[in-house]
């Protein structure tokens, strides 16, 4: 279900700042056409604490919609640091949603007998199957891979986006020992052909905004055991995602975007302030020239 490229799409503003709704429709059609498996709608990508719950809503339809047109898996982050208003917000998930990403319960550290507390109740009430966020350096909160491997047991939760800042000790013992239909996407742009070199499903990668393609290529590449492609792809694209990550995600990616003609303007919502116009230009610069 999980394998292969997601895309957790910005959001665009227009410029008075009211959600651009088309542009989220072309860039959702574009990116599928470019070998995306699925969408990922309100991730961090997509500025979710920014956005109302009419926006949120509006944001979900779209791309509910462009999905089953296209045969798409449309994964939905839910974020929320207590269990009783997580569950809630599964409960309410609209039709046309396939998977939730939830976050691992950030800032309270919860402690790793509360992670499983927390996810196991949320599996007994989830209409769509979970997708764990587990992202220590947001959350605070860590989740070792024995941890990981006791919720992938469970029937309603089908894998994790994993983004500890690298490749650790427990990618290693997690991916080597994966509880049957439990799958890992990489979900740290920088490090994703090691992680699918290690055994990873795919990935949900911001920067897949920019060579799509590509991105599914080294996936592609990877799993059909074609190391020497898988590699030069791998390096191409970690170059790519240095300079979309040089200023907090979104901000560099909706600079290009915005430069490429492909969203009305760049511009995110405070505490995010727009990308300086060198990372943008960098990062345009090494989309073209990678150095090969
Ligand atoms: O929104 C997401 O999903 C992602 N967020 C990460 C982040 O902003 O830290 C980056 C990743 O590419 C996907």
């Amino acid at each position: 279900m999980l394998r292969g490229i997601h895309v957790p799409l910005v959001t665009p503003f227009d410029t008075s700042g009211e959600v651009a709704l088309d542009a989220i429709e072309k860039l959702a059609h574009q990116v599928l056409d470019q070998g995306a498996k699925g969408l990922v709608a309100l991730g961090t990508t997509g500025e979710v604490a920014t956005l109302d719950p009419g926006e949120r809503a509006r944001v979900i339809e779209v791309c509910a919609r462009v999905c089953a047109e296209r045969g798409a898996l449309l994964t939905v982050g839910v974020t929320g640091n207590d269990t009783r208003s997580t569950a809630r917000a599964l409960r309410e998930l609209p039709s046309g949603v396939g998977a939730a990403l939830v976050i691992v319960p950030y800032f309270l550290r919860p402690g790793e007998r509360g992670v499983v507390a927390h996810f196991e109740a949320l599996a007994e009430e989830t209409p769509v199957p979970l997708v764990i966020y587990h992202i220590p350096y947001r959350t605070g909160q860590s989740v070792s891979a024995a941890t990981l491997r006791r919720l992938g047991e469970h029937p309603r939760i089908a894998g994790v986006k994993y983004a500890a800042g690298g490749i650790d000790q427990d990618a290693v013992s997690l991916l080597g020992d994966l509880p049957d239909g439990f799958e890992v996407l990489g979900g740290d742009d920088a490090f994703i052909s090691p992680l699918l070199a290690l055994g990873a499903a795919g990935g949900i990668l911001a920067s897949a905004h920019l060579e799509t393609r590509r991105f599914a290529d080294l996936v592609a590449a990877w799993h059909d055991g074609d190391a020497v492609r898988a590699r030069r792809l791998g390096h191409r694209l970690a170059r790519l995602s240095a300079a979309l990550f040089a200023e907090p995600n979104p901000t560099v990616i909706k600079g290009v975007l915005h430069a490429q003609g492909l969203i009305p303007t760049p511009d995110v919502r405070l505490p995010l302030v727009p990308a300086g116009a060198e990372s943008v230009s960098q990062a345009r610069l090494v989309a073209v020239h990678p150095g090969e």
